[in-house]
């Protein structure tokens, strides 16, 4: 078992009260995880404050306890350990406990507002093909080989992040691909990591409710790239206004991407339609099986982190060009009798649905009619409400708005704000059906042949939050469902 000292190694250490010599069963920041012999990291959080629970995590048997201020009362059983940041504390003492895991794999991260999943899981499906062994961390799933972890989060926690990359390591894993959310940069959840390489794809409107100003979210996904060691790459997009920024202080060797400019990664669109999408690539014409723009992006991203990773140009491309996206992204179907396409998008930030938009409306061959049913997620960027209506109302022929998942919110309400932002002029092309059953039906129902229906906002999503349950729900099941229904 370790000791307490062998797992504060790197940690920024104000004050120890007690023996660091005591051994450590296990970590948790929650005092509700703690057993006997473990310690307690005491973590000041949105909600609450973790130095609240000290009392409850001794008397649960914790025998270390890491905090920014030291409690009133003080065991003597127990060793305190003051430490400037708690949270940078956590991340740090996880890779102690689990060895370091990101020290012997190759980890690599991928950050900005839209793209990470799809990034990460092409990267983990690429590297699966070309016969390594390796691990994803993603928000529709974490996975192992071919052993599939439901995740929690887009980025866990430190300690289940650890331990996840600990089981990829034991299992033989060389590389492990992540997504890294803003939310976990500024909660220091990748605290102690080292990264191999760091992506960027975009940054645009989203989150606000959480980092406050653009500017702040900026600043908050910079950061990784400042933290990014000098063996590491530091891969951007040049085409996003703030690609170049993201890199400005980072000691990792820069490259970058471009569909318009020059870059160490040049791509160009040649075609773009639903069987796929033709590109040159620094010279080479290559077909993949992802639709859109915004996937030559992805795509772009993903070759170039494969390049710098040491890969071989033909290699990469040949194995990229077979390779499918990731669930619920872009994901669609035809039916059978009014070829109706039905497209599943996880689509939840303007820019995100602007993008699918603005895809479908290149796919269009005639005047089929777009339907898009959207909604907004509650406790989250109330900002984004009325800017995403705008943008439905604006680049389809029918919108319906209904509910994402309205967590502790009333649906109602926050459909209410999305209407506030659909012009006056368009409002004749925008009903409201709060059911979001109801709201995939109507679509449907006002479907004609050939017509074009996008249900946006939960894209893998198997489930709707609504007062803390989770009541089972798929946008594509619901779809089909819908349709064999409609069609009898
Ligand atoms: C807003 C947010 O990000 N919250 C995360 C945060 O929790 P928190 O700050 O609210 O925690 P808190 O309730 O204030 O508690 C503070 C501390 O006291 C501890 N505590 C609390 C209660 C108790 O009885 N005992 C106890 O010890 C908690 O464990 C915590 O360490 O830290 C927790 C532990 O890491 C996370 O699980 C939690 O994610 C919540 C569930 C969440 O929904 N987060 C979302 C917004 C999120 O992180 N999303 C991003 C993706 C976003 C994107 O699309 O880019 C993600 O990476 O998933
Ligand atoms: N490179 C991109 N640029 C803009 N939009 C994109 C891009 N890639 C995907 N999208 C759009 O954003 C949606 C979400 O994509 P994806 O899940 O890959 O992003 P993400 O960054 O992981 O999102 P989250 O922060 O919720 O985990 C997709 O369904 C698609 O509509
Ligand atoms: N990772 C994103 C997911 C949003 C998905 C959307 N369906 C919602 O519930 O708002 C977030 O936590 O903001
Ligand atoms: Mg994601």
């Amino acid at each position: 078992m370790k000791t307490l000292r062998d797992i504060l190694y790197n940690v920024s250490i104000i004050a120890v009260h007690g023996d660091a010599g005591i051994p450590v069963n296990a970590l948790a920041i929650d005092s509700r995880n703690i057993g006997n012999q473990d310690a307690f990291i005491a973590v000041k959080g949105v909600h609450a404050d973790g130095h609240q629970y000290i009392e409850k995590a001794v008397s649960l048997g914790a025998a270390a306890i890491i905090c920014e201020s030291l409690p009133e009362v003080m065991h003597d059983q127990v060793t305190y350990v003051q430490v400037k940041d708690s949270a940078a504390a956590s991340g740090i003492m996880a890779g102690n406990f689990f060895d370091n895991p990101s020290h012997q794999l190759k980890l690599v991260g991928v950050t900005g507002t839209n793209g990470k999943t799809t990034i990460a899981t092409l990267l983990f499906r690429l590297y699966s093909k070309l016969g390594y062994h390796c691990g994803l961390l993603s928000t529709v799933q974490n996975q192992i080989g071919d052993t599939v972890i439901p995740s929690t989060h887009t980025t866990p926690d430190p300690i289940s992040l650890n331990a996840l990359l600990a089981k990829m390591v034991e299992d033989g894993c060389l590389y492990a691909f992540m997504e890294v959310s803003s939310h976990a940069i500024h909660q220091q959840r990748i605290a102690g990591l080292r990264f191999a390489g760091g992506l960027f794809s975009n940054i645009t409107h989203d989150h606000l409710d959480y980092h406050k100003t653009f500017d702040e979210y900026i600043r908050v996904k910079k950061s990784f790239f400042d933290n990014l060691p000098t063996s590491a790459f530091a891969l951007t997009n040049l085409d996003d206004k703030r690609g170049n920024v993201m890199l400005q202080n980072t000691k990792a060797r820069k490259a970058t991407y471009s569909l318009h400019t020059l870059a160490d990664f040049k791509g160009k669109i040649l075609e773009n339609n639903l069987t796929g999408l033709i590109m040159m690539i620094d010279d080479t014409e290559v077909h993949f099986r992802l639709i859109g723009e915004f996937n030559a992006y992805n795509l772009l991203a993903v070759y170039g982190a494969a390049r710098l990773l040491g890969e071989d140009k033909a290699t990469v491309l040949q194995a990229l060009s077979d390779i499918q996206g990731a669930e619920g992204r872009f994901d669609y179907f035809i039916s059978d009798k009014d070829q109706i396409i039905a497209i599943v998008d996880y689509a939840h930030t303007p820019d995100a649905l602007k993008n699918v938009l603005a895809t479908i409306q290149n796919l269009r061959k005639g005047n089929e009619q777009l339907i898009t049913v959207v909604g907004c997620g509650g406790d989250r960027d109330t900002a984004k409400r009325p800017i995403m209506a705008d943008v439905a109302v604006e680049n389809s022929d029918r919108v319906i708005l209904t509910s994402d998942n309205p967590r502790s919110e009333d649906p109602t309400a926050i459909i209410a704000e999305m209407e506030k932002g659909v012009p006056v002029h368009l409002k004749k092309r925008c009903i409201s059906i709060v059911d979001r059953k109801e709201a995939i039906k109507t679509a449907l129902t006002l479907a004609g042949k050939n017509d074009i229906i996008l249900v946006a906002g939960k894209g893998h999503e198997k489930y709707q939050e609504i007062h803390g349950v989770k009541h089972p729900f798929d946008d594509k099941q619901v779809l089909h469902d819908m349709m064999t229904m409609l069609e009898k």
